[in-house]
């Protein structure tokens, strides 16, 4: 199937300084993608370039297997079928609804109302037209953006950082019913975050970006469960990491062997695992489970410190073999006093072994 959007190696220099490099992706209609990275990292850069506002140093941008940006090709862009959704993308306060969604529409006010109608309808806002911006919640007031992004019928929707502005509670409700309406609507998304959560809860696809390049690129549960590197794993949540050097493609650490095939000897290699991953069991007389193929050898471990976080609780950790610290999380119902004695083991399936 031929993409809505694709970028074919995007570059973009502001002053000799590089702050896109080589970038490609392609979105399907109907398909959510998320460019993810720290602040910097030139998300916001390449939005803009898309929607037409900034143009690239090099690389081409197609539409729906049309070149619409190039090196001689420059669609303006109210050219482009692209919608745009930004946090501060406010809406106009001197209009009533009706008035800001048919804002983008080039028909006569009767042509348009039964558009704005299903459009209010869709993003739950009926009965809402003849209201103003003031009027209205932070939550209300978004869903009237995105019913007036939405109203030319954009092939493209540009979002970025849509949801920043509103408050917890109200943003994971408005975000899963944006995600319907322009799932149903067929739109191809793109969204700009940094948050991690974020992207997994709305995307189908990140491409997780460092220093201007995307770094990786695919499926949430892919990202999270095999990480290009130890940075890309840092991203989505906290991590431990266990240095250790490997002989023979084996890396000793308080945990026993680790297999790790590839790494040089005498190289240094970093394991790394999840809080999540560390399974924690009490001290039965200075024993601990026994070693598991999966698991394999449990170490001793002091608390150092043990915090209630609601659902969990964040446990710290002092090994006893190397001093070295550890963090696990837990059920809540768990939270031991500082001093105990305990056994750490890692999950080996959920280790990854990286160079250091
Ligand atoms: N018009 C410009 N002129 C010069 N440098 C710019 C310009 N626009 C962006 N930059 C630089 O390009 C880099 C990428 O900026 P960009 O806004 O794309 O990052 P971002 O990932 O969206 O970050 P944030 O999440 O903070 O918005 C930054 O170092 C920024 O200072």
């Amino acid at each position: 199937m031929t993409p809505r959007l694709e970028l074919k190696n995007i570059c973009k220099e502001f002053a000799g300084r590089q702050v896109v490099s080589d970038l490609s992706l392609s979105v399907a209609p109907g398909q959510v993608t998320c460019l993810l990275g720290p602040s910097g990292c030139g998300k916001s850069t390449t939005l803009r370039i898309i929607a037409g506002v900034e143009h690239q140093t090099s690389g081409e941008i197609w539409v729906d297997g049309k070149l619409i940006s190039g090196d001689d090709v420059r669609v303006p862009p109210e050219g482009r079928s692209i919608g745009l959704m930004f946090q501060d993308f406010a809406l106009f306060p001197h209009l009533s609804v009706a008035q800001n969604v048919a804002f983008g529409l080039t028909g006569s006010k009767a042509d348009n109302t039964p558009r704005v109608g299903e459009l209010l309808e869709r993003v739950g806002l009926s009965g809402f037209d003849d209201k103003y911006p003031h009027e209205l919640s932070g939550g209300e007031q978004q869903r009237v953006a995105l019913a007036r992004a939405l109203a030319p019928r954009p092939k493209i929707m540009l979002m970025d950082e849509p949801f920043s502005g509103l408050d917890d509670r109200l943003r994971d409700g408005i975000r899963d019913q944006t995600l319907s309406v322009l799932k149903e609507a067929g739109t191809a998304v793109l969204l700009v975050t940094h948050e991690p959560h974020e992207a997994m809860r709305m995307a189908d696809e990140i491409a997780l970006m460092r220093g201007g390049r995307i770094v990786q690129q695919g499926n949430p549960y892919n990202l999270y469960n095999a990480p290009v590197d130890k940075e890309a794993a840092a991203f989505f949540s906290d991590i431990n990491v266990i240095r250790g050097q490997s002989n023979g493609a084996l890396t000793d650490t308080p945990f026993g062997q680790f297999l790790t095939p590839g790494h040089a000897d005498g190289g240094a290699v970093e394991i790394v695992i999840r809080p999540q991953h560390l399974k924690i069991d009490f001290d039965r007389s200075g024993h601990g489970p026994n070693p598991t193929p999966q698991d394999g050898t449990p170490a001793r471990a002091v608390v150092t410190r043990a915090r209630f976080m609601g659902r969990e609780s964040l446990v710290e950790f002092r090994m006893e073999s190397d001093g070295s610290y550890l963090k696990a999380t837990v059920p809540a119902v768990f939270l031991p006093n500082e001093g105990t004695t305990l056994w750490l083991t890692m999950r080996r399936d959920r280790c990854f072994v990286f160079p250091a």
